[in-house]
């Protein structure tokens, strides 16, 4: 007896009702309530898994963490020194050089000496004509600025004409010897270490050094030359000023400089986590179907990605208050508005959570994640490099429209507004909503925001069109179709469906029939006329195929592999040189019919990679056919060649998969789950609701008037549990189940809801003898209402349960029809069994007398020890040997032991043995042939001339079916290889 039960479990499993029988169930799955309950399970998995969840919530505030002690060990005295060129006023700093104002002044008139000094410098060193621009008054000077900041270098307010210069100073010094000017420039374009380059500098050098030469020729002695080097001599430097200039700006300290260049490549680096956390569980429950099955469940991918997405999001709102707390303790920030900082952290984690999904589609394996996600890592932290590099470096001015373009890449959006936060701090100024808008922060947000939303497109349009290996791909214009979004009439090409593909009103099985046609005697031809017509070919395949393109083994490597091999397949169908060696095209199911009617178990067999798996995913809807149709409750479903590139409506799939049932071939359960929150999920997903006890179930039971839906709904789920004894279990994590107890789980899924089609694939894999045949008779017991696939290699199983029986080989139908059907047409034919007599000897007289008595009566004596006894066994082999082949002249001898003897009687016979006889006459006969031979048997058994004590009949086994077939098949293979062989060497 299986551990698993207790006595209250094991209670007379036969005449106990099951769920489906008790209870009036329906599906009505709704979007909201998927999303809920998809939420639920991933916060229950993320709280369960705790350390996946610590590792993506806390390594970003980890390496963030590191960026702090990097920080605070840089501090310090050691500070470095570099000596900066200061530039010239025309040195590539407008965008127009023709409508450029290099030096814009006010405050004294064009004809002021120092106008015509600084005229003269400009003349003497600049690279590019600079003629200063008078404007009337400073609110003028800025108005032109604001006008076109790229297009103004430099303005100087000078605060009065130079009156007091072309005079000598006073001995001494007085207030009048003061000369006061403004310099504006645009600094915020500029980091601090890049103070230079805004020109105020040079402004600076060239004005003083303007007023200085007033003052020198006022008191007679000659002018200095420019303070920038000579166009004639530029290498020249003139009284310490010039392009060698070493400015305050340029003892920076390396916290400051660890700041300007780090911390955005920095931080794009910590959001690592982000998308491997998506990526992660996102391609483990592809590899392991979960998905699949979620989806064959009823349920629809956007719950499913928001569900994940959401969880996710906010799982960053969470990590990126931490690194945002973590930037400020550690004082890599102080003056920023820490809000700004967290909108900016949080809007890039909603892009890298959208990049997990992308990176999902290109990977279906989730040993490939960390590839996948280091390759976002290069293109991250890569464009903005290059960026920096190419673009933005050097302090240079960028044209808007190419720095919102480049802000279109998220990690460009992020590295510059943190770039620029970080500058501003060394500058020991901050970012906040007042100034928002004069840096890049401002445009960086908005950017960041529309870029998610990009981003979260794209993953969603992606996983749509790409599904992977399981999956049922959507058409490229999806999210244009109506259908998708639910509007319009509910169509499908079902009430225009071809004749070959509506239900059948004839009177055998037409997919038998359609077979038939070929290898008539392969198929029964069954009898359908007392199936109501709507009851008929709840799955009906008709001719399909599957052809699958397998690569040479470094395609697999390839990012969406799938795609890859399908725009690069050869030409040649099999290559054995070159590149492209391994590619393979091969055929996995060769036309294959089948009709699956109401209240019917069709048990599918076949050999290992016979196709089995293949087809019931085509009937899923998650295999796409490479032809052929299928409908499932008179659904045409999507890739069916009767659509005739028909659009179907989107909705098709949904509404059978609200009626479809089905146990994969691996458990598709989630580890971290309990037995009751699992099957509490997945009624969720199909949208489970309890209308009340049928009147079977009702007896004896409470009335349901008192309960609520969810009370009846719980009783319900408790109930599908004890059918497959999990009941005791239910609170315990599928973790801890033994694959058995899994596979039942799994079963129990299967039926929830009252699927119409149920579709198992090897569904008692792992379970004892026990655990079987309790499933199977819940698997009897369910089968009212509704067409049961069901596909094993337990040939046990397939006689039990299979009111039909279809052998798959090689991708074809080998044959279909009943169990006795198969038995007569392929078996051995019957086995005759027979007890030998024997008696027990306990004296040596009585035995003396007993052998003489048989020897007297001409009967063979064998005698074998058995302890200190013997035992005499009386049987008459040839005797009976030559009478059973009185009546069936090709019986051999099976088994023949002490006890026992099994003749084979051979139905079937040879095409010379049938004589121009069908199989099917020849069977009959040799069925008429038994009475005779009982008769005749009966009458030496009662004369006491055999030996014999019993005699059984029974009929050849399934597995003895299967084994003949098989060897049928190799038989026909190697008779066909020889042929070909025989012919090509006689060319
Ligand atoms: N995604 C795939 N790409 C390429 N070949 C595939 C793919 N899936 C299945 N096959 C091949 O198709 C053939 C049929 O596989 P399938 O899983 O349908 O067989 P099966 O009858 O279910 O076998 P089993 O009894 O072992 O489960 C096999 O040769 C298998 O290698």
């Amino acid at each position: 007896m299986s551990p698993n039960h207790n006595k209250n479990d094991l209670a007379d499993p036969v005449s106990r009702l099951t769920a489906q029988a008790s209870y009036n169930v329906i599906s009505l799955p709704t979007a909201k309530q998927q999303l809920v309950a998809l939420t639920i399970k991933n916060i229950k998995i993320r709280i369960r898994d705790l350390a996946q969840t610590m590792y993506v919530l806390f390594s970003p505030v980890w390496m963030m963490l590191i960026l702090v002690f990097l920080h605070l060990s840089a501090k310090g005295p050691a500070h470095h020194m570099s000596v900066k060129a200061l530039p010239f006023l025309s040195d590539d700093t407008c965008v127009s050089t023709t409508a450029c104002t290099y030096f814009g002044y006010t405050g004294l008139p064009a004809t002021d000496p120092i106008i015509t000094e600084l005229t003269g410098f400009f003349t003497a060193s600049e690279p590019k004509s600079v003629v200063p621009k008078f404007y009337t008054d400073e609110a003028a000077m800025t108005a032109a600025y604001d006008a076109s900041p790229k297009n103004f270098v430099v303005g100087v307010v000078f605060l009065g004409p130079s009156t007091n210069l072309t005079t000598p100073p006073t001995a001494g010094g007085s207030a009048a010897d003061l000369y006061q000017y403004t310099i504006l420039a645009n600094h915020t374009s500029y980091s601090n270490s890049e103070y230079l380059n805004s020109r105020f500098a040079t402004a600076q050098a060239y004005v003083e050094r303007a007023a200085i030469n007033l003052r020198r020729k006022a008191s007679g002695k000659p002018g200095l030359s420019s303070p920038l080097p000579l166009k004639t001599d530029p290498g020249t430097v003139n009284s310490g000023v010039g392009r060698t200039f070493i400015s305050y700006a340029n003892f920076v300290g390396l916290g400051s400089s660890i700041n300007q260049d780090l911390n955005p490549y920095y931080v794009i680096f910590c959001f690592q986590a982000v998308w491997v956390g998506v990526l992660s569980v996102l391609t483990e429950e592809k590899k392991k179907k979960i998905r699949m099955a979620m989806t064959m469940m009823g349920m629809h991918r956007d719950p499913y990605l928001i569900s994940l997405w959401l969880m996710q999001n906010i799982q960053n709102l969470a990590t990126c208050a931490l690194m945002v707390m973590i930037l400020f303790v550690g004082k890599i920030f102080t003056n920023t508005n820490a809000f700004i900082v967290w909108l900016i952290l949080v809007l890039f984690s909603f892009s890298c959570t959208a990049f997990g999904t992308i990176a999902s589609v290109m990977v279906s394996d989730p040993k490939k994640s960390n590839t996948a996600s280091f390759m976002i890592l290069i293109w991250t932290v890569g464009s903005f490099g290059l960026c920096m590099a190419l673009v933005f470096g050097g302090g240079k001015v960028i044209d808007p429209t190419t720095e919102t373009l480049l802000f279109l890449l998220p990690s460009v959006a992020i590295g510059r507004a943190i770039s620029y936060i970080s500058n501003v701090e060394a500058a020991l100024g901050g970012v906040t909503f007042a100034n928002l808008s004069s840096g890049p922060c401002g445009k960086a947000m908005w950017m960041l925001t529309l870029d998610a939303i990009l981003f979260t497109f794209i993953a969603w349009y992606l996983d749509a069109i790409f599904p992977g290996e399981y999956g049922n791909a959507l058409p490229f214009d999806f999210f244009l179709r109506p259908s998708y979004w639910g509007f319009g009439q509910y169509q499908n090409a079902a009430e225009i469906l071809p004749n070959n593909l509506q239900r059948p009103t004839n009177t055998v099985d037409s997919a038998g029939a359609a077979n038939a046609k070929e290898h008539s005697d392969m198929f029964e031809q069954v009898d359908i006329t007392h199936i109501p017509i709507e009851d008929r070919s709840i799955i009906s395949a008709r001719g399909i195929r599957k052809v699958y393109t397998t690569g040479p083994g470094w395609a697999y490597s390839v990012p969406l592999y799938g795609l890859f091999v399908r725009l690069f397949y050869p030409p040649k169908s099999e290559r054995k040189t070159g590149p492209f060696a391994g590619y393979q095209r091969q055929e996995v199911v060769k036309g294959l019919d089948l009709e699956v009617h109401k209240n019917e178990i069709l048990g599918f067999l076949g050999h290992n990679g016979a196709g089995k798996t293949t087809s019931l995913s085509i009937i899923m809807g998650m295999v796409k056919p490479s032809a052929g149709s299928v409908v499932v409750n008179g659904h045409l479903m999507p890739g069916s060649d009767a659509a005739g590139g028909r659009k179907i409506d989107m909705r098709t799939l949904t509404e059978v998969q609200k009626q479809m049932g089905v146990c994969p071939q691996h458990d598709v359960l989630f580890e971290t789950l309990s037995a009751w929150e699992t099957v509490q999920l997945y009624a969720t997903i199909k949208g489970v609701k309890v209308l009340g006890r049928t009147n079977a179930g009702s007896t004896g039971s409470p009335s349901t008037g008192s309960q609520s839906s969810q009370q009846l709904l719980d009783e319900y789920l408790d109930h599908l549990l004890e059918d497959v004894y999990l009941k005791e279990k239910k609170h315990e994590r599928v973790a801890t189940f033994s694959g058995g107890m899994k596979r039942k789980l799994s079963v129990a899924l299967a039926f929830l809801g009252d699927p119409k089609v149920v579709l198992l694939d090897e569904p008692t894999t792992g379970m004892d003898v026990f655990t079987r045949k309790q499933v199977w008779q819940l698997m009897q017991d369910s089968k009212a209402g509704r067409a049961i696939l069901l596909t094993t290699h337990s040939m046990e199983e397939a006689d039990a349960l299979g009111d039909r029986i279809a052998i798959l080989s090689d991708g074809q139908l080998q044959t279909m029809g009943s169990s006795l059907f198969l038995k007569n047409r392929f078996g051995l034919g019957y086995r005759l069994s027979l007890e030998k007599r024997r008696v027990m000897l306990t004296d040596q007289r009585h035995a003396a007398q007993q052998k003489q008595n048989h020897y007297n009566n001409n009967l063979e004596i064998q005698a074998t020890s058995t302890m200190d006894e013997v035992n005499t066994v009386l049987f008459d082999e040839e005797r009976t040997t030559a009478i059973i082949q009185q009546h069936f002249p090709d019986a051999t001898i099976d088994v023949n032991t002490a006890t026992d003897i099994t003749y084979v009687l051979p139905t079937t016979g040879t095409v010379e043995q049938r004589n121009g006889r069908s199989a099917q006459e020849y069977i009959q006969d040799k069925k008429a042939a038994l009475p005779g031979l009982f008769a005749h048997l009966d009458s030496e058994i009662a004369a006491n001339r055999l030996g014999v004590k019993s005699v059984g009949l029974s009929l050849t086994t399934l597995e003895e079916v299967f084994v003949s077939l098989q060897e049928q098949e190799e038989a026909e293979k190697l008779a066909k290889e020889e042929a070909e062989n025989n012919s090509n060497d006689s060319k």
